[in-house]
């Protein structure tokens, strides 16, 4: 069995992922063997991975934050053992030693893989993030973010501050699967089979696949606030976090401004500002040849092949993303650093010398046009 998602590749060499193992379910009936209980779960999670952030998502939204603590990894993967080779999510040794990744305080570990390990020490197969551990027990109740979310939803609503924001409504459940359906194989999972594809012909069909996908959403969201509908779900935020690593925020703090100096030069104006991590005292210009436009440095458009079209030249999906990025809660949820660490620092086979790109400069909080469909 694989150590690694990046490893579950056919011998066609198309990507085909395996089930998450641990599948217990919190229960809101305090007989169950894991009830919803104030202080009793901890989610482990990255930042960079899509299907955490799903999970964090709920934490955040559903005001579930304070019941259930959480923690992040640090995003680059590390050895996890003098013993093998495999590398996989480390925590830090200090809280100190990477922003916004915590060292384990609950069972000590150093790393994810000794989570599994915990709660099973026969455990062969691959150590993801996210992971639902219960303190209690001392176990891994649920790894599989599709499920942990439908949890949070309901089984928590006794102590969770929003307890009546219910993001599968039983009016929409069907819509909802038939989206998640279409967009976890097309999208979610959909930019991994380009990017883990190790033959052309995988590459090509995921490829084509996605850009259908892409386009299908954009015709849909031309017509309608979400994805399903007027109504805000779980569809929106399973997609929300494949889209929010497409097109890269400006990673080092640069505002960049683009000049056209004449046939196949472009100049780019560097201007540092306020407050985050900045590179150059003054302001720079720099010109880059031939006429590469910095927006097609971004993660999965890089790093996974996924460069048809970015997200931004689609109106529609671009709007969207903003629109959810700026719902209240969401915009913490989104580690740019820890992403582009992660994905360009992780996968040696994609990227053998670990180089990030520089990444272009959006801004997600600035104004959007959903709200016509108020
Ligand atoms: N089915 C899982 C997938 C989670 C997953 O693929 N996590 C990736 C990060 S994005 C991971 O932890 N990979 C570690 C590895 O492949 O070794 C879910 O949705 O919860």
């Amino acid at each position: 069995m694989a150590q690694h998602a990046l490893d579950e590749v056919t011998e066609s060499g198309a990507f085909n992922p395996s089930a998450s193992t641990f599948r217990n379910f919190i229960s809101k009936d305090p007989t169950s063997q894991f009830p919803a209980e104030s202080g009793r779960y901890h989610l482990y999670i990255s930042f960079a991975c899509p299907f955490a952030c799903r999970c964090l998502t709920y934490l955040k939204l559903k005001g579930l934050d304070k019941v259930i603590s959480f923690s992040s990894v640090k995003p680059k993967w590390e050895r996890t053992k003098e013993t093998d080779d495999y590398f996989g999510w480390v925590f830090p040794a200090s809280s100190t030693e990477e922003s916004g990744a915590d060292p384990d305080t609950l069972n000590g570990a150093k790393s994810i893989r000794e989570l599994y390990e915990l709660a099973n020490s026969n455990y062969c197969g691959k150590y993801t993030v996210p992971v639902l551990w219960d303190k209690k027990l001392k176990t891994i109740v649920n790894n599989e973010s599709s499920e942990i979310i439908r949890m949070l939803n309901t089984e928590f609503n006794e102590i969770a501050k929003n307890a009546d924001l219910d993001l599968y409504p039983s009016h929409l459940q069907a819509l909802i699967d038939e989206t998640n359906e279409w967009v976890y194989d097309r999208i979610s999972i959909g930019v991994y089979k380009c990017g883990f594809a190790r033959k052309q012909e995988p590459y090509d069909e995921a490829v084509v696949q996605l850009y259908e996908a892409l386009d299908k959403c954009e015709e849909i969201l031309s017509n309608q606030h979400y994805i399903c509908g007027n109504h805000f779900t779980e569809a929106d935020i399973r997609l929300f976090v494949t889209l929010i690593r497409f097109d890269e925020i400006d990673p080092l703090g640069f505002d960049v401004t683009k000049e056209r100096i004449g046939s196949g030069h472009n100049r780019y104006i560097v201007v540092p500002f306020g407050g985050r991590t900045t590179r150059f005292r003054e302001p720079r210009v720099i010109t880059v040849y031939p006429a590469v436009p910095f927006s097609s440095k971004t993660v999965y458009a890089v790093h996974f092949k996924c460069n048809k079209k970015l997200i931004r030249e689609y109106p529609n999906l671009f709007n969207y993303t903003k629109d959810i990025y700026q719902i209240s809660g969401i915009s913490s949820t989104v580690n740019m650093e820890h992403i582009r660490k992660s994905y360009y620092g992780s996968h040696p086979s994609l990227n053998p010398y670990g180089i990030i790109p520089i990444g272009p400069s959006i801004d997600y909080s600035t104004p959007h046009d959903r709200e016509r469909f108020n």
